[in-house]
């Protein structure tokens, strides 16, 4: 009997949803959120109606039959830092997304929305990968700070799927190849994958990598400091200068890149600089993820939203492609990733993970 898998993937610039039967798509859809639509939402499961209605809205311009279900399943959230597989949503996973035990991120709502979505019609709802994936080695965790140690938060779904997709095509065992994948979404993470582990990566959210649309990334420590201090700004206020309004954001008031490259072809001196900034930073982080792997690099896969703008690719590849070929896969492969994660349990071939 085939399995039909509602996916909802809510990234922080976006939702995605697809309807699988088995592996093949029946159909999805990609809504494009700009910050202003959720600066209206104090707190990410605020957000919740909002992105529940664009699900519902899809299914119903489908005339597809929600009681057709066999599973639902979302991306996973800030959860405490755990091993990757698929994980059935429990009342402990809940609370914690509810809560945000590692931070706020649209990527909480997957798995809420889906055990809702998932009981309202009695089947199972499960996150698979979420982006809180630890697979750190310990010396990757040294920040220089005990109390403050780096931590793995990252497009762990599609960093791995789009790894295995490449071993694939390539005909080799993800385990044995040495990667480095350039995630650039809303946020930007860069990681180091060595013996099917990601071993090292910049942490995309609060962290210390490349600026993105929409977040700072690594500040000068001293400044941010000072900042906080300076009893101009309330603690969310600094954060949000952070993460949401951070990014491109703050230097050009958008959080899409095809805009910033539209205003850059169109002359703005502002925005043409602010993308030559970003395309360093993310050069420095690949760099830097080239040393982590000892300069022993089979390719570097680049992906995300981002990585549709040719322009964007050839300017990497500039500055980085001295240090191993590039594979680029835009876009992400997470609704499929989800949708198989979901598959390999209810067909016996894996257990699910308890949080
Ligand atoms: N064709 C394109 N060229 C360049 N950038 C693009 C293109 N399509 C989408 N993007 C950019 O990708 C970013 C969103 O990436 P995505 O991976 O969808 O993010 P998220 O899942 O974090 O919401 C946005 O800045 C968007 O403008
Ligand atoms: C929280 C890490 C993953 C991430 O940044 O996802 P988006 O790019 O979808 O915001």
């Amino acid at each position: 009997m085939s399995i039909k898998s509602l996916i909802i993937n809510p990234g922080s610039t976006s939702t995605k949803i697809g309807v699988f039967e088995d592996e093949t798509l029946l159909f999805e859809e990609t809504l494009r959120h700009s910050t202003e639509e959720i600066s209206q939402y104090a707190n990410i499961v605020d957000q919740k109606d909002f992105r529940k209605k664009i699900i519902t809205d899809l299914l119903e311009s489908r005339n597809f039959d929600i009681k057709s279900l066999n599973v639902v399943v979302g991306r996973g959230g800030m959860l405490k830092p755990i091993p990757g597989g698929t994980y059935g949503v429990t009342e402990a996973l809940l609370a914690d997304l509810r809560k945000g035990v590692q931070g706020q991120h649209a990527s909480n709502l997957g798995g809420i929305l889906a055990k809702e979505i998932g009981d309202a019609i009695g089947v199972p709802s499960y996150i698979v990968d979420p982006v809180v994936v630890d697979e750190l080695m310990p010396i990757a965790r040294y920040s220089g700070v005990p109390e403050l140690p780096r931590v793995s938060i990252f497009h762990a779904l599609n960093q791995k799927a789009v790894a295995k997709r490449y071993a694939k095509e390539i005909g080799k065992p993800y385990e044995s190849l040495r990667l480095i994948v350039v995630h650039m979404g809303g946020g930007v993470s860069v990681g180091a994958h060595e013996n099917g582990k990601v071993i090292d990566v910049f942490n995309a959210l609060d962290g210390d990598g490349a600026f993105s649309p929409e977040r700072a990334g690594g500040v000068p420590n001293g400044a941010l400091i000072k900042m906080c201090f300076s009893g101009k700004y309330s603690e969310k206020e600094v954060y949000g200068k952070l993460v949401g309004k951070g990014g491109f954001n703050a230097y050009l008031g958008t959080n899409d890149m095809r805009e910033v490259t539209k205003r850059a072809n169109e002359g703005d001196e502002k925005a043409a600089e602010a993308k030559e900034a970003f395309l360093l930073q993310v050069a420095k982080d690949i760099g830097s993820m080239a040393c982590v792997l000892n300069g022993k690099i089979d390719q570097i896969i680049v992906t995300g939203g981002i990585a549709y703008g040719a322009d964007v690719v050839t300017a990497l590849k500039e500055r980085a492609e001295w240090i191993a070929p590039f594979t680029v896969y835009p876009g992400e492969d997470e609704l499929l990733a989800l949708a198989q994660g979901a598959l390999r349990v209810l067909r016996g071939e894996e257990e699910a993970k308890i949080y």
